[in-house]
């Protein structure tokens, strides 16, 4: 039987927030991938980047105090240098955990660039929450420096951005070529770095691109037999946080509108996730996303948990 092809879209508790959870996450989050490639299959794997490229952004911001006539690296920068930095840890833990378990296979990272509308309605009113909490006092300076904050109640405010939709994914071709020679790819990291096209120029835009977006959108473009969305919960729930919270084992692409109409997913968590399921499996009516935890996703891929949406 031929291998199964998947993108694996990762979350934040597949890295953790900082330098050295990030380690210890990875470690992991290798053990995880490596069981789908014991279990046969090739993988492309996307990821979030939004406490990772925050942390750079701030760090990229504060060398204004060190240097005299620095300018400060734009948001797009901080995109690129989030996915080498992510996609770094990830190929190295996996690759030694591929190594552990007699494979040899090459793993790596592809610096992607995704295009995106100028006049996108997300330029206009960004929603994007990224980064960790800051003081009233941390978010004033943030403010006076053009940016957009965003306070949630009890417990401070965090940077907000712009999140436009994926137009294309331009190293896709890159991508195609290394998941058919059966190598594992990470790819459009955070998203991608959101670019413009100016004629034959690709110029960075200030934002950042939803990874559950760009996780529907490689996994159309590739036309992956799956997709596995893994997170921090194990399924998708009905009426989730309230006392008749049930898990949603199946659920078709009818039923998911249905649950979105009926509010049941919270937006720029769960509503992203299923709105990428929907996406792909209205280009690929043949596959299969799986949402579930990086704990459960060895019983998931048996079908003994997570949740499983279909066309
Ligand atoms: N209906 C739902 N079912 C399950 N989780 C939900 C639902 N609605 C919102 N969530 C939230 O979605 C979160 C997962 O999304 P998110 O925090 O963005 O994780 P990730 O970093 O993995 O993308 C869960 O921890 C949960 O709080
Ligand atoms: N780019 C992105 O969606 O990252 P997060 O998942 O960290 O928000």
């Amino acid at each position: 039987m031929s291998k199964k092809r998947v993108v694996v879209s990762l979350g934040h508790d597949a890295l953790g927030y900082t330098t050295t959870e990030q380690w210890d996450a990875v470690k992991v989050t290798a053990k995880a991938l490596a069981d789908l490639v014991e279990a046969d299959y090739q993988l492309t794997i996307t990821h979030s980047n939004g406490p990772q490229v925050s942390m750079i952004h701030k760090a990229m911001t504060e060398l204004r105090r060190v240097y005299i006539d620095y300018t400060p690296a734009p948001m797009c920068v901080c995109s690129a240098m989030s996915q080498g930095y992510v996609g770094y840890d990830i190929q190295n833990s996996l690759r030694a955990e591929l190594l552990d378990r007699g494979i040899s296979k090459p793993v790596s990272t592809i610096l992607t660039q995704v295009t995106v509308d100028p006049y996108d309605e997300a330029f206009y009113e960004p929603t994007k929450v990224i980064g960790r909490y800051m003081s009233k006092e941390d978010a004033e300076i943030e403010v006076k420096k053009g940016n957009y904050v965003k306070e949630d109640p009890g417990k401070g405010f965090r940077r907000v951005v712009a999140a436009p939709k994926p137009i294309d994914i331009v190293e896709i071709e890159a991508i195609r070529a290394l998941a058919a020679a059966d190598q594992v790819v990470i790819a459009c990291g955070g998203g991608g770095i959101p670019v413009i096209e100016q004629k034959h120029a690709l110029k960075g835009a200030s934002a950042v691109i939803e990874k559950d977006a760009i996780a529907g959108k490689l996994a159309s473009d590739l036309s992956c037999d799956e997709l596995i969305i893994l997170t921090t919960v194990p399924y998708v729930y009905k009426n989730f946080g309230k006392e008749d919270q049930a898990a949603l084992e199946t659920l078709t692409v009818a039923e998911a509108k249905d649950l979105i109409a009926a509010g049941q997913f919270e937006e720029g968590t769960m509503l992203p996730k299923i709105e990428a399921a929907i996406s792909y499996l209205e280009k690929v009516p043949a596959g299969k996303v799986l949402i579930t935890s990086m704990d459960h996703v060895k019983d998931a891929i048996k079908g003994k948990a997570g949740t499983v949406i279909t066309a």
